[in-house]
């Protein structure tokens, strides 16, 4: 699966991130070749031998992972085919463990299925040679904030 990723899927900024946001966007992975998997989809995959599980509303297929994991395979299987975002956040995570991520990202939670209120904002840019970024709602509200204070 690593194979078809590029540097630019890496988002640096995790360690300055302190809301943990993994941010690592299906926008900036790909196209338009972004899968979305519905809650009933993923809750099928709550096996050792298959293992998906959801952290901030993006799909991971962790099977070749569960192993490795130091903190055990046990605490893994338990939140398989489920939203692990709390659990994962709890253990205060760090950085690398984060990063880690990415190698197993498979897709996005279906827009239905996710928790209405928490729904983190991004927006995609366009710029002229084609190349897009993702800019999300906190990049955003910075620069309202100090054009609203630089012009008063
Ligand atoms: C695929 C997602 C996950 C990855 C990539 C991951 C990765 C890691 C890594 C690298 C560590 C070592 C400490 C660190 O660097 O933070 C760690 C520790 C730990 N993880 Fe995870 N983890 C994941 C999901 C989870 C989940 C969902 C839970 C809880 C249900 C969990 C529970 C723990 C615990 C309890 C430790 C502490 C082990 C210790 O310090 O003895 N992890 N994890």
């Amino acid at each position: 699966m690593g194979e078809e990723m590029n540097d630019n899927m890496i988002n640096t900024n995790g360690a300055a991130n302190s809301m943990g946001d993994v941010n690592h966007t299906a926008e900036e992975t790909a196209d338009s070749d972004v899968k979305y998997y519905t809650l009933e989809e993923i809750k099928a995959h709550n096996m050792g031998n298959d293992t998906w599980l959801i952290i901030h509303d993006k799909v991971y297929n962790i099977t070749s992972f569960l192993e490795e994991h130091p903190g055990g395979e046990e605490v893994l299987v338990e939140q398989a085919g489920a939203d692990a975002t709390e659990s994962f956040e709890d253990v205060g995570h760090s950085t690398d463990a984060r990063e880690m991520l990415i190698q197993y990202y498979i897709g996005e939670l279906h827009m239905d299925d996710r928790k209405k209120g928490c729904a983190k904002e991004e927006f995609i840019t366009t710029s002229g040679d084609g190349s897009r970024s993702v800019i999300s709602d906190k990049n955003l509200i910075i620069p309202f904030a100090l054009t609203k204070y630089s012009v008063s």
